[in-house]
């Protein structure tokens, strides 16, 4: 049986004269905790729209579950949820609402939109300030909130850009191990970060980018044990150098 659960083939996108990929290829396999890292502007968040759909590649191909991206859009929209790295929208709704809105959204029958709820107040972990509205929460709820909405239906793919930006320790460790606990359950993740200390721990294998190109794949202690390098920060260091 194919293990690899998303094939991302030669991308290339360009905005304008700016060559934002310049033919990225990577496999997800199934079950894994897969890590894009690289500098601000490598082309993480452009890889990741682009698998998510939002985006359009200029070329190359994506094909998830056997499905190309491009003839099946909806295939990939119904087995995979996104994490932006931004908040955006729907800061007027109270988070219990914006739950509601999701679960409803996603669910195939109406049992799935309490079990789909259930799930997300677990993750988020502040159930008193659900009822408040999305606007006045912190950093850090708002990152529990969006990353609960990713999670909670169970995805086959979740895709997190940057799921821990800007958090303190404590909160970067949960959401940590919220991810860890969904993967046990059969969840496999495509995440992205410039952290690399933190995408050491949680990573089973790294996609290294910079500049819109990927330098390294490989486990990391593989790839540290390859460059001689304490941590991943010195890996990419030999890397770019
Ligand atoms: N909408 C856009 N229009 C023009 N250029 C863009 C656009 N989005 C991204 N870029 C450019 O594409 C390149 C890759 O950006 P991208 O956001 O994918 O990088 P990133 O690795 O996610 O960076 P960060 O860690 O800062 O989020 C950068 O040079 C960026 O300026």
């Amino acid at each position: 049986m194919d293990n690899i659960i998303l094939r991302v083939n030669n991308l290339r996108k360009n905005y304008g004269k700016i060559e934002a990929l310049k033919g990225v290829s990577f496999e997800v396999k199934k079950g894994e905790i897969f890590a894009l890292i690289g500098p601000n502007g490598a082309g993480k968040t452009t890889t990741l729209r682009i698998v998510a759909t939002l985006l359009t590649p200029t070329d190359g191909s994506v094909e998830f579950m056997g499905f190309d991206l491009r003839k099946n859009p909806d295939k990939i929209r119904q087995g995979i949820t996104y994490l932006p790295e931004e908040a955006g929208a729907y800061k007027n709704l109270t988070g219990l609402d914006y739950l509601k809105f999701m679960a409803n959204f996603y669910a195939e029958k109406p049992q799935d939109v309490d079990m789909y709820i259930e799930r997300a107040i677990k993750i988020v972990g502040f159930k008193d300030r659900l009822k408040d509205k999305v606007g006045t929460y912190s950093k850090g709820m708002t990152r529990k909130l969006l990353l609960a909405r990713a999670l909670m239906t169970k995805p086959k793919l979740a895709i997190l850009d940057e799921p821990t930006s800007g958090l303190d320790v404590i909160n970067s460790l949960e959401i940590r191990e919220v991810i860890r606990e969904f993967v046990k359950e059969g969840v496999s993740v495509l995440l992205s970060s410039h952290n690399m200390l933190e995408i050491d721990f949680l990573s089973d294998r790294v996609a290294i980018i910079n500049n819109g190109q990927i330098l390294e794949i490989g486990e990391p202690k593989a790839l540290k044990d390859k460059y001689s390098a304490d941590n991943l920060e010195e890996v990419f260091r030999r890397l770019v150098q």
